[in-house]
């Protein structure tokens, strides 16, 4: 992103979707009761005008789905129909709000999430609209981790696909209520009873379908409201039409036969579904309804929904096509009446600050001009510009000089941002993602009082109750090269931008290779490095070369090893003298992959100062960073210390040293072995080209798990090595003349085989 354009109000951009100072639109519409209606206003609204409502009436939400779903082209409906832009963009036309990075436009797919805030009937919506594609999923990862609700996009012809899987997992992993959008109901292959068995079956959801389409493929008009029905009907009047306005009535005998009956059916099993999930509608319905389901009011059907969704016992379903502007202004109603506000959400250690601030820094842009811009998820108390803070993590204090709220890559300055709100901030220069920060070192303490006080006995003695916020879990990378500057003299500006890069971005990973002395750039995938080294052409102006792609395995150990190490050196005046002893053993097979763990024997763990423990603990975790093999990070290694003895006045750092030599030593006994990405693979291919693929997926060690049929297509589950898979989308493309697509995810780590581990030593030892 031209972070530094972006701040300039008179680019194109900003020139055909916000004005400044332009006035509010008050005009707003209610589309249960009136009747056809135009709202759009003759101007756009100013972000200024965005309302700021009670805390009751703030929806943070993500925007989540597999990659092409159509999140990007929803997002922008949303923002046209609330007033926030005067023209509808188009992913296709690479002019959209939310994809506003040079390469999203070139691409036509979201790299990045983005931020915008708009208002829907006196409701303020903060919405993250995040990347579908895998190798960006950390930005899913830390939108979902300080939302408060989503919207799943699916591509209603597709159902659940492998991506959708991924997200929904971010999504239950942080307990966040979903609703469920069924785009692309215009397609002619658009199936809501296939669409619905698949979130069944493949998400293990409980659906709760709210609407029942009208028409089907190019003949889709509308839905029919469920719990009101209403029937809404998009007339297209002409090609141009935006989907703004729509017609609202009640279903009336007249209609379609097959329509009624379907609606009655469809009503009547949501509202026994319902029935089942939440004991308080159930017991209205036994008291007043039992013998009349349709004089269920729809306001009591509405409030049990909410219920259900919020204690996440199942998923509201909407259908609509965005692309063609149905069915998005109800979408927007969902959001208001079934996603949970922030005062809602459970935020466990929070309640122990009381009013003052605390809030969790998820995203760091970096703007050349201004320094670095982090985005803050406001959990208690009120951000203010012109204030110092306390960054617990960095047990550092810093100023911050403005506070903005974003829309997309404009920003307008605010005064002050109360809790349950995202805010970007300017000027907290050493902030990274996952930080939490407060407004004093002194209300961290006061917090941390009150939360030894709550937990009281079960805490040990002198054991400090955690008031650091859950930070951002970063995925490891699966993907490394070396990247070279054009000359030598570049190498400062490339350090500085790696820096910028990884600041933005921390499932990129930088290291210097120790004996090359190379610049080694880790990422989630191939696309993820294209992408930055794109970004350091356009947005730093360097030239880079990067070296081929290489995988970046893994190592673990093959037996139980007990050893024993001893460390005696003079420095200065100083002796020190430290024998260790620990056992290493591999963790049983099915959980290789998993992380490595340590600890002590529970009478060393007594008998050791914190500060030797936290000595020991530096050198063995260390030491699982580079296995004794290849120099790849260790996985599934388990480490019990069983002694420490050391004379008086040892320093902790020699105790380190001397851990971490003697996990070298038991880890080379222990015998190496490497393991290997291995990565789900899903393609979806027309019949006539799936044994190409298949037979071209055999000579990739690829297994194949099933093959499914999704109307003329073939999805072809299976697994297949990551070694194996470079380049893939080009080949793909040739073989199925680009009548293919994929998606390919880290699933596990994987022991090579000796033959194949053998050649890669060779290969590495420069012997091949
Ligand atoms: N037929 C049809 N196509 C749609 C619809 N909505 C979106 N599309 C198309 O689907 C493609 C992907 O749309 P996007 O909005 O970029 O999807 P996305 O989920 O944001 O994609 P990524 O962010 O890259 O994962 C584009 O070509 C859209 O024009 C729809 O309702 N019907």
């Amino acid at each position: 992103m031209s972070v530094g354009a972006s701040w300039t109000f008179s680019r194109m951009i900003w020139g055909r979707y916000l004005t400044a100072g332009l006035q509010c639109c008050r005009c707003r519409v209610n589309w249960h009761v009136k009747r056809h209606y135009s709202f759009l206003p003759d101007d756009i609204k100013s972000l200024r005008s965005v309302v700021s409502p009670d805390i009751s009436k703030i929806r943070n939400i993500g925007i989540m789905a597999h990659i092409d779903a159509g999140k990007t082209t929803t997002t922008e409906r949303m923002l046209y129909y609330s007033g926030y832009i005067r023209a509808l963009g188009d992913v296709d036309d690479g002019d959209t709000v939310t994809d506003f990075m040079a390469q999203e436009r070139e691409r036509g797919i979201t790299i990045q999430s983005a931020a915008v805030t708009f208002d829907w009937k006196s409701h303020r919506i903060n919405l993250i609209d995040t990347p579908g594609h895998v190798d960006f999923t950390l930005e899913v990862e830390r939108a979902l981790r300080v939302l408060d609700g989503a919207v799943a996009v699916f591509d209603a012809s597709a159902g659940v696909e492998a991506q959708t899987l991924t997200v929904w997992r971010q999504a239950e992993k942080h307990h966040v209520p979903c609703v469920c959008f069924l785009n692309k109901m215009d397609k002619p292959t658009a199936n809501l009873n296939f669409s619905i068995e698949s979130i069944k079956r493949k998400l293990r959801a409980n659906p709760v379908l709210l609407q029942i389409p009208v028409g089907s493929g190019k003949t889709f008009s509308g839905v029919v409201d469920l719990l009101t029905n209403q029937k809404l009907i998009w007339r297209q009047r002409s090609v141009e039409d935006d989907g703004r306005t729509f017609d609202s009535k009640p279903l009336d005998p007249s209609d379609d036969p097959g329509l009624l009956q379907e609606v009655s059916e469809a009503r009547v099993a949501l509202i026994e579904q319902v029935a089942d999930l939440d004991d308080e509608f159930a017991e209205l319905l036994l008291t007043d309804f039992s013998d009349n389901f349709d004089a269920v009011p729809a306001n009591k059907l509405q409030e049990a929904v909410r219920r259900v969704t919020l204690a996440r016992k199942g998923v509201p379903v909407l259908c609509g096509s965005s692309l063609r502007n149905k069915g998005v202004q109800p979408l927007l109603d969902a959001i208001n009446s079934y996603l949970p506000a922030p005062n809602e959400r459970h935020h466990d250690l929070v309640r122990w600050y009381k009013d003052d601030l605390c809030a969790l820094a998820f995203k760091v842009l970096h703007d050349k001009q201004r320094g670095p811009l982090v985005f803050l998820r406001i959990y208690s108390g009120t951000l203010k510009p012109q204030t110092a803070v306390h960054n617990i993590n960095r047990n550092s204090i810093e100023r911050m000089s403005r506070l903005l709220v974003p829309f997309a890559d404009q920003y307008v300055e605010i005064p002050s941002m109360t809790a349950g709100n995202i805010a970007l901030t300017v000027g907290l220069k050493q902030a990274v993602t996952g930080d939490t920060i407060v407004s004093s070192k002194a209300s961290a303490a006061a917090a941390a009082r009150r939360a030894q006080k709550d937990s009281g006995a079960a805490k040990k003695k002198g054991e400090q109750a955690s008031v650091i916020l859950s930070g951002v879990e970063v995925p490891d990378p699966v993907f490394f090269c070396t990247i070279e500057p054009p000359t030598m003299a570049k190498q400062a500006d490339l350090e500085n931008a790696l820096k910028c890069l990884q600041r933005e971005d921390p499932s990129l990973k930088v290291r210097v290779d120790p004996d090359s002395g190379q610049t080694i750039l880790c990422g989630m995938g191939e696309l993820h490095i294209e992408i930055i080294h794109d970004r350091i052409r356009r947005e730093y102006g360097i030239e880079t070369h990067l070296g081929p792609l290489q995988v970046a395995y893994r190592e673990t150990i093959l037996q139980e090893v007990s050893t024993t190490d001893m460390l005696d050196r003079t420095v200065g005046e100083r002796r020190n003298v430290v024998t260790v002893e620990l056992t290493v053993r591999p963790v049983d097979v099915s959980s290789v992959g998993g992380p490595c763990e340590m600890g002590f024997t529970e009478a060393l763990g007594e008998q050791l100062s914190p500060e030797i423990k936290e000595a020991v603990e530096n050198g063995v975790n260390g030491s699982y960073l580079q296995g004794p093999l290849l120099g790849y990070p260790l996985l599934g290694v388990s480490t019990l210390v069983q002694s420490v003895k050391m004379e008086p006045g040892t320093s902790p750092a020699m105790v380190s040293a001397c851990s971490s030599r003697c996990m070298l030593k038991a880890l080379k006994l222990a015998g190496g072995q490497v393991l290997e990405p291995m990565m789900s693979l899903e393609v979806t291919v027309g019949e006539e080209h799936l044994s190409t693929v298949l037979g071209d997926l055999a000579q990739r060690r690829g297994t194949v798990r099933d093959i499914q049929s999704r109307h003329d297509d073939k999805v072809l589950l299976g697994t297949v090595p990551l070694a194996e898979m470079m380049g893939y989308s080009t080949i793909l493309r040739t073989l199925t003349s680009g009548n293919a697509t994929f998606s390919l995810e880290l699933d596990t780590y994987e022991a090579m085989n000796p033959q194949d581990q053998n050649t890669l030593l060779k290969r590495m030892g420069g012997l091949m």
